[in-house]
């Protein structure tokens, strides 16, 4: 299994990276750190003007595609997808399947706005703290990963940061599982991350299940504005958006094109 796998590995990055930065160091860094996290709501809830969030994401390559991108220039990319109104940057930080970068983060931070994402996957808090470090103003939590209680932990310490935390869902059970944990954004991820599938009925399933308040992310799969328009019109309120941009050599017209359709 994929993500078994990838958390495996994940786990024995970190062990290695806490013996040259300790979480107390790391800690103490950000003391000096004077830049605060975003409040990240303004820019995800959906309004009557901008009713298309669109959460575009710099990723290298996958364990399902393999390379998506050959000349990646990571700060290049997401100035572009600024350019071209996107609302939040995801930034891919693992390296071994998705081939991204914690240094990454930081080099897009010096350069774009708009709140970024810290897209990995994260089991401990010292990948939460590294977060904050490096510039992330949310941070994804994959509901399948964790157990209850680690998921209501991990959010709990994101909070304590200032951050808040996309939690990814992918059925009924990881929702109920995000719900208990209080999360506010709730990510609907159409592709399966244990056998790939897809499932782009996935958000209309769910959506119902869902209380009320809760910023809706459509996630994977999404690649032209008519999609936006109907998962809008199932209450989704912000769209991550990867393969299909990066595929692009303009990124800034994909994503106008994208976000307001071609008219
Ligand atoms: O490239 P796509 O199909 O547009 O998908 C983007 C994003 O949803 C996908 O990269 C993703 C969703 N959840 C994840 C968890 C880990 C890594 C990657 C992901």
């Amino acid at each position: 299994m994929i993500l078994d796998e990838i958390i495996k590995k994940t786990k024995e990055d970190v062990i290695k990276r806490e013996k040259v930065f300790s979480l107390d160091w790391l800690g103490r860094s950000l003391a000096f750190n004077a830049r605060a996290p975003r409040d990240v709501f303004p820019y995800l809830k959906a309004t009557e003007e901008d009713p298309y969030r669109i959460i575009a994401e710099v990723k290298k390559a996958s364990p399902s595609k393999g390379v998506i991108r050959e000349n990646f220039d990571p700060v290049a990319i997401a100035q572009s997808y600024e350019r071209g109104g996107a609302s939040a940057i995801s930034v891919l930080t693992e390296p071994h399947f998705f081939q991204g970068s914690l240094e990454y983060l930081g080099q897009i931070r010096r350069y774009v706005g708009i709140p970024l994402l810290r897209k990995d996957f994260i089991v401990t808090k010292y990948q939460i703290l590294e977060a904050t470090v490096y510039g992330a103003d949310f941070i994804l939590l994959i509901a399948a990963a964790l157990s209850k209680k680690e998921l209501k932990e991990l959010l709990g310490y994101t909070r304590h940061l200032g951050m808040e935390a996309l939690v990814e869902v992918h059925d009924k059970n990881d929702l109920v599982k995000a719900i208990y944990a209080g999360s506010d954004i709730i990510g609907i991820n159409h592709r399966n991350l244990q056998t790939f599938e897809m499932n782009m009925q996935l958000s209309y399933e769910l959506i119902p299940m869902i209380p009320n308040g809760k910023v809706i992310v459509a996630e994977s799969g999404i690649y032209e504005h008519g999609q936006l328009q109907d998962l809008s019109k199932a209450g989704v309120d912000a769209f991550l958006v990867g393969e299909s941009l990066m595929r692009q050599d303009d990124e800034e017209e994909a994503l106008k094109k994208l976000k307001f359709g071609s008219i």
